[in-house]
């Protein structure tokens, strides 16, 4: 069976296509810029060259056809016919407490999602496209949808609450959801089977670190509290989103700036976290190129990153009372060594002894960081959430084909 993945923005789609007998991507890419006068389509197959296609894309549906063109593509595609795509997942990332898990697409479930597009304005309704965009071209074609909130349903109400009047939670679901549920889920349980642990066992703190960035303490395979809030801005200090700050912050901006309401969401989101205190960039890559060449500003924005972090692993072992693993994931996570060290540096007293070569090697494969006799596992292990989004597709697929 082949599930083609599908992880719709505002402006780009994201997707990849999976054969699921073996679980191997036959191709991947991405559509940028949807809307804007020069859309770029990049097309990657194995070890075939990268195809760029550059076109006025307006809308999702064109967006999807030229993604079904090129995978049925004579020169550069892999599929005989758009026929041979036998289902496809879509990411979700906000599925309020309707979604507990990954559902096959139906009337009902495009409703609930419509409804929650109050609580992620800048995700649910550009998935929503996608989806609508896949059934345009697609009509036949079964979905799914995986969201990002699912993971995080078994938070206790003392985790999820927020310690306002409960008229907010009861009349409009004001609480903590968590996001990168789909990563976090993935990558505990590649840690266990990497530790030949039962998950059932573990307490872990999973961090999620890429442009958006959270910490999840998975007590015995649950989420058990996790730093992102209502929404992705809460918590860690991001690439551009500023994470946890006082809330009497945005009523005093307005104030003093003469700001209306939406340009301080916008400035917390798009105008904050790395970029705003290196005053460079919101990439890790050049924030730690401009430390090494002596900006000190981006030196801040590291220290402040890591220390952030620092303090969620700190609070989630209180909250666990314990931690067996630490894991570090996603793009900063997977691949920035020095952050990582950072990270690490001031939590001896927890157990937790990084080895700064280990730390060093580069792999894409789950590994070790930890000393030898390290009271707690440090791992990093590379995120997937498609091949996650992927297999529930199947599953749902392939259990309700079964029960009808
Ligand atoms: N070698 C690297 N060193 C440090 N950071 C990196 C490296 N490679 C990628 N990154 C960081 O990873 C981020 C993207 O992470 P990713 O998980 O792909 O994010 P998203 O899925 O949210 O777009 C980039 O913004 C960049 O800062
Ligand atoms: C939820 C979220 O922050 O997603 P991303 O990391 O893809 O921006
Ligand atoms: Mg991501």
């Amino acid at each position: 069976m082949n599930i083609l993945v599908i992880n719709a923005g505002s402006s780009s789609l994201k997707y990849q296509l999976y054969n699921m007998n073996d679980e191997s991507v036959l191709a991947k890419g991405r559509v940028e810029r949807i809307g804007m006068e020069s859309s770029i389509l990049t097309h990657e197959v194995d070890d075939r060259p990268e195809v760029r296609e550059v076109s006025e894309i307006l809308e999702h549906t064109t967006a999807v056809r030229k993604v079904l063109d090129m995978l049925t593509n004579k020169r550069f595609g892999v599929l005989g016919s758009i026929e041979d795509i036998q289902a496809v997942g879509h990411r979700i990332v906000h599925g309020g407490e309707s979604f507990k898990q990954s559902v096959l697409i139906n009337d009902e479930v495009k409703l609930e999602i419509k409804k929650l597009f109050d609580l992620a304005p800048l995700h649910n309704p550009a998935h929503m496209m996608g989806i609508l965009a896949v059934e345009a071209n697609l009509p036949n074609v079964p979905q799914a949808v995986v969201f990002d909130t699912a993971f995080h349903q078994t938070m206790p109400k003392s985790s999820y609450l927020y310690a306002i009047p409960m008229v907010l939670y009861n009349k409009h679901k004001i609480r903590r959801y968590g996001f990168h549920g789909t990563s976090h889920d993935y990558v505990s349980q590649q840690a266990a089977l990497f530790l030949g642990k039962p998950i059932e066992e573990l307490k872990i703190v999973s961090c999620h670190i890429g442009n958006g960035a959270s910490c999840t303490a998975i007590m015995h395979g649950k989420s058990y509290d996790t730093s992102m809030g209502m929404t992705p801005l809460e918590g860690l200090m991001m690439g551009t989103r500023s994470g946890d700050l006082d809330p009497a912050i945005v009523p005093y901006t307005i104030g003093k700036e003469d700001l209306t309401l939406n340009e301080v969401n916008s400035m917390l989101n798009k105008h904050s976290g790395l970029m705003a205190i290196s005053g460079i960039s919101s990439d890790m890559r050049e924030i730690v190129q401009a430390m090494e060449d002596g900006n000190e500003s981006a030196r801040l924005a590291f220290e402040m990153y890591a220390y952030r972090i620092r303090k969620y692993i700190g609070a989630y072992a209180a909250a666990m009372n314990g931690i067996d693993v630490i894991l570090f994931t996603a793009g900063v996570g997977e691949n920035s060594a020095p952050l990582r060290e950072k990270v690490c540096e001031g939590l001896t007293f927890l157990g937790i002894e990084l080895d700064t070569e280990r730390n060093k090697v580069r792999s894409g494969e789950t590994r070790r960081i930890a000393k030898d006799g390290s009271k707690v596992e440090v791992l990093v292990v590379p995120t997937n959430e498609e091949l996650l989004i992927a297999r529930d597709t199947y599953r749902l697929l392939t259990t309700s084909s079964e029960s009808n």
